[in-house]
């Protein structure tokens, strides 16, 4: 099976979550483009879909479906998103895509969060894939100088202007062993919005596509 094999059959296997009536939170990349494709074949008759990202709701709306606002849903059932990487425990990161600040609110406010990838995320420790730091222009060189005090090495992505109007710095050499104050340590720098570490809102169910089919991973911990 190659990569986009394994992404569309860990997001088929997600439908199993997807009752009629519900609202459903929607993440944003390759893997959840899949989801997107796989709801719409479906025809589940749900209340409506919250998008993580302007793409995910531009494509939601072109395949017929309804989008709500978060600010009218309350608390939210189920949320499906992919991941950069995932560890042992259900902690990833996220924001290959630029999105994760808006995927963690909408995480945040979903009972149940289904990570769908392909086994190439699947990761013994977080870390190898650089971290994205959403960050406000004006504080740019400010959060880069305080995340090199914290061992890291950031590159400001190029061209990209996240949803929010800010800017991503992909951040590598960070010391992952505590992924949760990690993710807090970063959010407490002036100037950044959020960072791409999911350890406060971990997932709750992780789908694996691998070449002998999808593998679900329940929390053992
Ligand atoms: O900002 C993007 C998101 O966090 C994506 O969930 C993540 O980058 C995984 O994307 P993909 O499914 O394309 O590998």
């Amino acid at each position: 099976m190659d990569v986009n094999e394994k992404k569309k059959a860990a997001a088929h296997a997600a439908l199993a979550y997807i009752k009629p009536g519900m609202i459903v939170g929607v993440g944003t990349g390759s893997t959840v483009n899949f989801f997107i494709d796989a709801l719409s074949q479906s025809r589940i008759d749900v209340e409506g879909y919250v998008a993580s990202s302007i793409a995910t709701e531009q494509r939601l709306k072109a395949a017929g479906l309804t989008v709500l606002d978060l600010n009218q849903t309350g608390d939210i059932p189920v949320y499906v998103d992919g991941a950069d990487e995932i560890d042992p425990y259900f902690r990833m990161i996220k924001g290959g895509g630029a999105a994760l600040t808006r995927e963690k609110i909408v995480a945040s406010a979903s009972r149940q969060f289904i990570c769908i990838v392909d086994d190439s995320k699947e990761k013994g420790m977080l870390g190898q894939f650089p971290l994205p730091v959403e960050v406000l222009p004006f504080a740019r060189s400010y959060v880069a100088r305080q995340l090199v005090k914290m061992g890291g090495n950031p590159t400001l992505r190029q061209g990209v202007t996240t949803d929010n109007g800010n800017v991503i710095l992909d951040v590598v050499g960070l010391d992952f062993t505590d992924p949760v104050n990690l993710e807090k340590e970063i959010n407490n720098i002036p100037g950044v919005l959020d960072n791409g570490v999911f350890a406060k809102r971990r997932a709750d169910v992780l789908l694996v596509g691998g070449d002998s089919g999808v593998q679900t991973h329940k929390p053992h911990f």
